[in-house]
C-alpha cells in the first residue's frame, strides 16, 4: 500500500463514517486531513466542507479526497464545483475502481446512509488502490471536461 495524502469531509449524515475512516486510514499509514464537520451537528450543511476538501485536493496534486453525506449526491455535486475536482459517487467497488481507472477521479463521494461501514471502507480502499489507466481515450475525455471547465 502506498501512503497517500487524503482530504476528507462530511456533514452530519456522514460524520460517524468520517470518524471511522479517519481512524482506519490513519492506522493504515495514510496522511489524512479532516476538513470537518468538526463535530456532530444535525443541522449542518455539506457544501462548505466539500468545497474545502476539494480545494485542498486540487492544491495538492496527487492527493485524493473523500466526501461523505447521507446519499453522497450533494457532496459530489458540491465538490465538483471546485475547478480541478473530478468527484465520483461510488456505490459499489466497480464504480469506485472505474472512477480512478477511467475518470482519474480525485474525489470519491459516498452515501453513508446507503452502506454498512465495512462496505464504505471497501469502496474507499478500492478507490485508493486503483491507478488511472492513462488510456488515450480516457485522457481525451478528461481533457474535454477540463477544457469545458476552463471555458476553452
Ligand atoms: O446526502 C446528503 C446530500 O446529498 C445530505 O447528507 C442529506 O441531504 C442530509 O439530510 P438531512 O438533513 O435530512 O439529514
Amino acid at each position: 500500500m502506498t501512503a497517500m495524502r487524503i482530504h476528507i469531509a462530511a456533514d452530519h449524515a456522514g460524520f460517524e463514517l468520517k470518524t471511522v475512516l479517519v481512524e482506519h486510514l490513519t492506522a493504515a499509514g495514510h496522511d489524512v486531513v479532516d476538513h470537518g464537520a468538526p463535530g456532530y451537528d444535525a443541522t449542518d450543511d455539506y457544501p462548505p466542507v466539500c468545497f474545502d476538501a476539494g480545494r485542498a485536493v486540487v492544491a495538492e496534486p496527487g492527493s485524493l479526497g473523500i466526501v461523505l453525506g447521507g446519499s453522497g449526491n450533494g457532496e459530489q455535486i458540491a465538490a465538483n464545483k471546485v475547478p480541478g475536482v473530478r468527484a465520483a459517487l461510488a456505490w459499489n467497488t466497480d464504480t469506485a475502481t472505474l472512477a480512478r481507472a477511467h475518470n482519474d477521479a480525485n474525489v470519491i463521494a459516498i452515501g453513508a446512509r446507503q452502506h454498512s461501514v465495512d462496505e464504505a471502507i471497501s469502496l474507499v480502499e478500492a478507490f485508493l488502490a486503483e491507478p488511472f489507466s492513462g488510456d488515450a481515450r480516457h485522457q481525451r475525455r478528461i481533457d474535454l471536461i477540463s477544457a469545458f471547465e476552463s471555458g476553452r
